[in-house]
């Protein structure tokens, strides 16, 4: 499993910025809990060859400095703060070099060192200044050097990860390297009904469980057979099959679904139709579209809703999952068991698309009548062309196309030529990428050193 590392700080040191920086254009999971100053962020980023994933935690410092009021939400806060620390392998500490070393930044780097894990301070907004002088106060808080970055500017960062990652263990090479049998991770929001959908997918099975060693962390995959078909069911300890489903409710974990998404290929989304359709939903769907896996929709609690309400229901969910049109939605009630076996049959269907091969030829004409029905724009006055496409890879499929100032291509463009290329290759509940590249089909091999002067 990817490292996970947990920013923490007291307020407006500058989380968000960095915690932006570090996943870049990469979707997060924001996890809308009441009462919380600011929503949780968890996403995922990358250093050089190591991925990891990373956790702003918002209100967390808040809740540190106010531990002491006393008041039912500040308790809370402070559990949450907990938590997140918990599931850490590295700490990054954050100060702000502009306001100086105060109280809480001790308060809370006293908490930090009791907890045994490594941690790594970084002094922040350290823009243009000398890399000595940001550091020198923040010795005395006792955490090793300090780490003069700044988030806004850019500066420092990826030495500072590097440190941060640097005792941690590697990720085996790539967890979600395609297999022969779908990998299915189970995930949602809180009491969306994910463990009672658990126990319906593993049905009579009785799978034997060791809930002993390891971490808390690692996941366990429960092998699971139907209707002649293998399948393995990612179930991380935030899922973990609960014999009654009554017993102690344990409670939703954002890097648990990272790291369960990380490992699957296929995953169920787990949507509440009684509590109806969140931010968090969203978020959680956004997730793994960019992660490329595919998605099969399980709208639960269908029997809870009345037969009045279920045209708006599916209204809803097409208005607000829209970007998820490509995947399969099933009205289930996993409690009663109904429709578990549309969510197998949309489970097959997705891993086989996200696998599918393209064969170039029929690549190529797909894509020039779909440039002739309707053609890229203009750009400064001359035409993007594109001339050439390939299989990129597969889970996701991914389509490469070779041609003339692709980088001006636009989002519009590419989605409608992700539809095109869906459509004819019948590529259900996967996500599907394109991506460009400047110049001519590399394969011809003609005028190569025209081409290599123009560059790319
Ligand atoms: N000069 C400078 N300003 C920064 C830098 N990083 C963040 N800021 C600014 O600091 C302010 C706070 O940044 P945030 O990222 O919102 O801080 P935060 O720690 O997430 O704050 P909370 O949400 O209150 O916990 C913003 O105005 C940022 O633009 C930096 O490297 N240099
Ligand atoms: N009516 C109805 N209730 C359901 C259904 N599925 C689950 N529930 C109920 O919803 C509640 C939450 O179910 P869980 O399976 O614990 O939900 P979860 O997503 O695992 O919850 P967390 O562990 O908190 O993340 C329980 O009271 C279930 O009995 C369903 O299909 N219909």
């Amino acid at each position: 499993m990817k490292p996970v590392v947990v920013i923490v700080g007291r307020p407006n040191v500058g989380k968000s910025t960095l915690f932006n920086r570090l996943t870049r254009s990469r979707a997060a999971i924001v996890a809308d809990e009441p009462g919380v100053t600011r929503d949780r962020q968890y996403g995922d980023g990358v250093i050089g060859d190591r991925p990891y994933h990373v956790v702003d935690t918002g209100g967390i410092a808040q809740a540190l400095s106010e531990r002491k009021g006393g008041d039912a939400l500040r308790e809370l806060m402070t559990a949450q703060v907990r938590e997140a620390l918990a599931e850490a392998d590295a700490i990054l500490f954050l100060v702000d070099v502009r306001e100086g070393l105060n109280a809480l930044d001790r308060e809370i780097a006293g908490d930090l060192r009791r907890l045994g894990k490594p941690v790594t301070l970084a002094v922040n907004k350290a823009e243009g200044m000398d890399r000595a002088n940001a550091a020198a106060e923040f010795h005395a808080l006792g955490l090793g050097d300090p780490w003069p970055v700044s988030s806004a500017h850019g500066e420092g960062i990826s030495d500072l990860m590097a440190h941060v990652l640097a005792p941690l263990p590697r990720a085996p090479e790539d967890e979600a390297a395609p297999a022969d049998m779908p990998r299915i991770a189970v995930v949602g929001r809180p009491n969306a009904g994910k463990s009672t959908l658990v126990n319906a997918l593993l049905g009579e099975q009785r799978v034997i469980v060791s809930d002993q060693p390891g971490t808390t962390r690692d996941s366990i995959h429960l092998p699971l057979e139907r209707r002649g078909r293998a399948y393995v069911l990612i179930d991380t300890a935030g899922v973990r099959r609960r014999s009654r489903v009554d017993e102690a409710v344990e409670k939703f974990s954002a890097i648990k679904t990272l790291q369960a998404v990380d490992e699957a290929n296929v995953a169920i989304l787990v949507l509440d139709a009684v509590a109806g359709i969140s931010e968090q939903d969203a978020s959680l769907g956004g997730y793994v579209l960019e992660r490329g896996r595919g998605i099969v929709i399980a709208v639960n609690k269908w029997d809870a809703v009345p037969a009045g309400d279920r045209d708006w229901a599916k209204r809803e969910l097409e208005r607000k999952l829209g970007f998820l049109a490509f995947a399969r939605a099933h009205y289930i009630s996993a409690l009663k068991g109904q429709g578990i076996g549309g969510l197998f049959t949309s489970v097959d269907q997705a891993f086989v698309s996200a696998n599918r091969e393209l064969p170039t030829s029929r690549l190529n004409r797909i894509l020039a009548s779909a440039v002739a029905a309707t053609p890229p724009p203009m750009v400064r006055g001359r035409r993007i062309r594109l001339k050439f496409a390939h299989q990129g890879g597969r889970n996701p499929p991914v389509v490469v196309i070779h041609g003339n100032q692709v980088a001006s291509l636009p989002d519009a463009y590419r989605r409608y030529l992700a539809n095109v290329f869906r459509e004819a290759f019948d590529l259900v509940g996967t996500p599907v990428r394109i991506e460009c590249r400047e110049g001519e089909n590399p394969y011809e091999g003609r005028r190569p050193e025209r081409r290599r002067r123009r560059g790319r």
